[in-house]
């Protein structure tokens, strides 16, 4: 009866002003006259989070009553970002609040930066999961993502004498406005332990430790608020309550051990990007999202379905990595142990629903867990395992003779043994996919070669993509509107429309408009940049930016060597009539990353010495914003003429930044490398400056063994620059500060930095000369734009849900 709320409760009846007004004073319990602007923000929050709870509400019986086919994205990262301004303008409420908040003299954009960015990811990963809630809500999939309520992301990034400084983020320090608590949806979480045959013959696992997964709820509308799915959140809390009595005693910290170790699982993020730590906690972390969220969808299925084995029918699950790849053998015992199922059918069970997606072929990124630990921790789960390995050696000897599993199954005997997660979750899976046309061939080549072989329809590719509403519409209003009043809004909803821009490139008037646009974003970004590090930047400049996490494949080293190199022959002719250029560095590296963070303390040493040296004020500025995250990059990506996207050939296995960049006008200067080829395929050869070795060529020297010290000394810029900064040239005469660097560029040299250095200089010279014709550089940033509607990630949700999930 109580279904249909009488009309007055409905939300869309109250003017949003009023809405926040109400909620101003009744939810965040303030007058107008006392707010501050984060008062303001969760109020806002809150009267937009009312709109969307209808739409929410609809989704969620649509999806029962069609019985629509479900998507579990089970992700360890969701790097979301602020949301508000997101569901203002996926809620097409930009303009009402605007007109609220100027009506009462305050400004919208202050209140928006009130909001905390809620960190919960490393980088790539983490972003791309996020973006996919985004497209799966737009495009109208029943998609679910499940993670962890991390209480403190990733850290906050600082400087201290330009070292890097890492301290606790807090994002839920203010509590969380978009979030609802779900007490009632508890799940228990099991570890350690011993497995006992009872009489029937089942195993029965006993554990020693079991915590409670508590689910945080939080609505994710599409564009125009069509669909609203949720991104279910676990945090742990013991199973155990408080021991009264020790604390009686005084036994203060004994009598809340419980609740302290229960909530160590969801304290904290893992900083690690690309290195597995291989720490228990983490694993623990791995199981603990994966364990809750299986038992949660099972949960759904059961509510209106009894055939267990009708599953893969109703359910499709995403596993973002191998670090959810325990749901293998979870799933397995939970069909198994839970619901009396047989084994093999649990596996088939299992296998129809599991689906894998790989971001990295770097060896020390693919997980895998000392046999010991998983035998300590998860007992039942090895004994599942090792039947899986089994039954795929089983498999296996049938279909390929004298073809010898071992090195394929999960479990790696040797070394002490290991479980090997990429095995497991390939093993476990339908389907198994790359992020981009050219890292899901090396995939067949390199880290799946022998099981392509077994299982040759298993691998395919799906290119990431990004969502055009944040990527464009909402961090860079002036190109989404100057767009709009050219072609329509189209665009927004379905990104194959931004081609129509095409023939505007041959337009002077929409060009100079398209310039002119850039030009304020840079205005923007360069006010960002002189209040975060007292920088002043001229915005005519070329605005050269690398933004990402800093790690050696990605060579932020061969950037700053090219401008320490620039450096030197500005300074040998300061007339020569050089392109002023701004060198934008921003990214965090891994705490126990140690060389990373020696590139970030060069990089910061050299902006000391390039930024005060008269000789080259105006032509050149080099600088390391602290603290890049989602929030900075809206600001920096809309300000940027060049995107460095220079990783070595093999390693970055896409790239989301590079689409990002190209959408709002920036040329890219790149290797063919993850989905530069394919950027490259769509914006045209002329239209980005591709340089270097390619995956093969690169493949061929790391294993033919190059000497860098010659090419070093053949490469007379990069000599001078190498023999710069070992004498000290950049650490007031310090010459062991860098030597790690030094030492490794000249020895080893694994990332190629030395080889490509010289066209690297080449191309970036090309690029001097280019910006220098503003015409055909906007016409080329022009084209990069109205050619990226491809890269959305609603195309790439499509591709999952017709070729992998079966769900649209
Ligand atoms: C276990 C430690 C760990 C943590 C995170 C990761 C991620 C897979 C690293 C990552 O973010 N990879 C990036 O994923 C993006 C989305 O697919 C790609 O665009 C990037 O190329 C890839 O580096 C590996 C290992």
């Amino acid at each position: 009866k109580l279904e249909k709320l009488p009309e007055s409760l409905d939300p869309k009846n109250v003017p949003l002003g009023e809405a926040v007004l109400r909620h101003l004073v009744y939810s965040v319990g303030k007058d107008a006259s006392h707010a501050v602007r984060r008062d303001w923000c969760a109020a806002l929050s809150l009267a937009v989070r009312d709109r969307m709870v209808d739409g929410w509400m609809d989704t969620t019986r649509r999806i029962y009553k069609e019985k629509a086919k479900r998507v579990y994205y089970l992700s360890m990262e969701f790097m979301i970002g602020r949301l508000l301004e997101d569901a203002i303008s996926n809620m097409g409420l930009t303009a009402e609040a605007k007109g609220f908040f100027s009506e009462h003299g305050l400004d919208l954009q202050e209140i928006l930066e009130a909001e905390p960015d809620p960190a919960l990811g490393n980088g790539g990963l983490g972003r791309l999961a996020a973006c996919f809630l985004d497209s799966m809500a737009t495009v109208g999939v029943a998609g679910m993502g499940y993670g962890i309520r991390y209480e403190h992301g990733i850290f906050r990034q600082s400087f201290q004498d330009g070292w890097q400084l890492e301290e606790p983020e807090d994002w839920l320090i203010f509590g969380n406005n978009w979030e609802f608590h779900r007490p009632e949806v508890s799940y228990p979480i099991s570890f350690g332990g011993s497995v006992q045959q009872d009489a029937q013959g089942k195993m029965v696992w006993t554990p020693s430790e079991r915590i409670l997964a508590g689910a945080f709820d939080t609505p994710i509308a599409g564009w125009q608020g069509k669909h609203v799915n949720t991104l279910r959140l676990w945090s742990a809390r013991s199973a155990e309550t408080l021991n009264l009595h020790q604390f009686n005693q005084g036994e203060f910290m004994a009598a809340s051990r419980q609740q302290v170790l229960a909530e160590s699982i969801t304290k904290v993020l893992y900083p690690g990007d690309h290195t597995a730590e291989g720490r228990e906690l983490r694993l623990k972390q791995e199981v603990f999202f994966t364990s809750a969220s299986l038992q949660d969808l099972l949960h759904r299925f059961l509510l209106d379905n009894k055939d267990l084995t009708a599953l893969p029918k109703h359910v499709a699950i995403q596993l973002n990595d191998t670090h959810p790849a325990i749901a293998v053998p979870e799933l397995v015992r939970l069909l198994v142990d839970e619901h009396d199922m047989e084994f093999v059918q649990s596996f088939e069970i299992a296998r129809g629903c599991l689906n894998y997606t790989n971001h990295t072929l770097l060896p020390e990124a693919l997980e895998k867990w000392p046999l010991e630990l998983i035998e300590r921790c998860l007992p039942r789960h090895l004994q599942i395992i090792r039947e899986i390995d089994n039954l795929f050696a089983a498999e296996i000897r049938a279909k390929f003779e004298g073809k010898d599993p071992a090195p394929m199954q999960a479990i790696d005997p040797h070394h002490g043994g290991w479980v090997r997660m990429g095995n497991l979750a390939f093993i476990g899976a339908k389907r198994v996919n790359g992020v981009s046309a050219l890292h899901t061939e090396l995939m067949k080549q390199t880290v799946f070669k022998d099981l392509h072989e077994v299982y040759p329809d298993r691998i395919l590719n799906q290119t990431n993509g990004i969502t055009p509403r944040r990527w464009l519409k909402e961090c860079n209003p002036g190109l989404a509107e100057l767009i709009t009043e050219t072609i329509g809004e189209d665009w927004v909803g379905d990104l194959s429309h931004i081609s129509e821009l095409v023939p505007y490139a041959e337009d002077k008037a929409f060009r100079d408009k398209f310039k002119a646009v850039k030009l304020e974003n840079k205005k923007r970004l360069a006010a960002y940049i002189q209040s975060e590090v007292g920088i002043k930047v001229d915005p005519t400049a070329l605005f050269d930016i690398q933004i990402k996490r800093i790690h050696e494949y990605k060579r932020q080293l061969m950037n700053a060597l090219e401008t320490m190199a620039l450096y030197n022959a500005m300074k040998a002719d300061p007339k020569a009539g050089w392109q002023p250029r701004v060198k934008i560095f921003a990214g965090k590296a891994a705490p126990s990353y140690t060389l990373a963070k020696l590139i970030i303390k060069l990089i910061n040493d050299a902006a000391k010495v390039i930024n005060n040296d008269p000789d080259v004020d105006g032509l050149l500025k080099l600088v390391f914003l602290p603290n890049y995250n989602v929030s900075a990059a809206e600001i920096l990506i809309p300000g940027a003429d060049l995107s460095e996207q220079i990783s070595t050939a093999g390693f970055e296995a896409s790239g989301t930044g590079n689409m990002k960049f190209a959408l709002n006008g920036a040329l890219t200067v790149g290797t063919l490398d993850g989905a530069n080829v394919e950027i490259k395929e769509h914006v045209g050869d002329d239209n980005i400056f591709i340089f270097g070795l390619e995956a093969d060529e690169v493949a061929a020297r790391q294993h033919g063994g190059c000497q860098p010290w010659v090419t070093v000394a053949e490469t007379p810029r990069l000599q001078e620059v190498v023999t710069q900064i070992s004498s000290g040239f950049y650490s007031n005469g310090d010459t062991e500060r860098f030597k790690g660097i030094v030492d490794n560029v000249l020895a080893h040299d694994y990332f190629q930095v030395t080889p490509d250095f010289q066209a690297y200089w080449d191309i970036q010279r090309k690029i001097d000369g280019e910006f220098k014709d503003q015409d055909t550089w906007q016409r080329m940033a022009v084209l990069n734009t109205a050619n990226m509607g491809w890269f959305s990630a609603d195309r790439t949700i499509r591709g999952y849900a017709n070729d992998i999930w079966k769900a649209l």
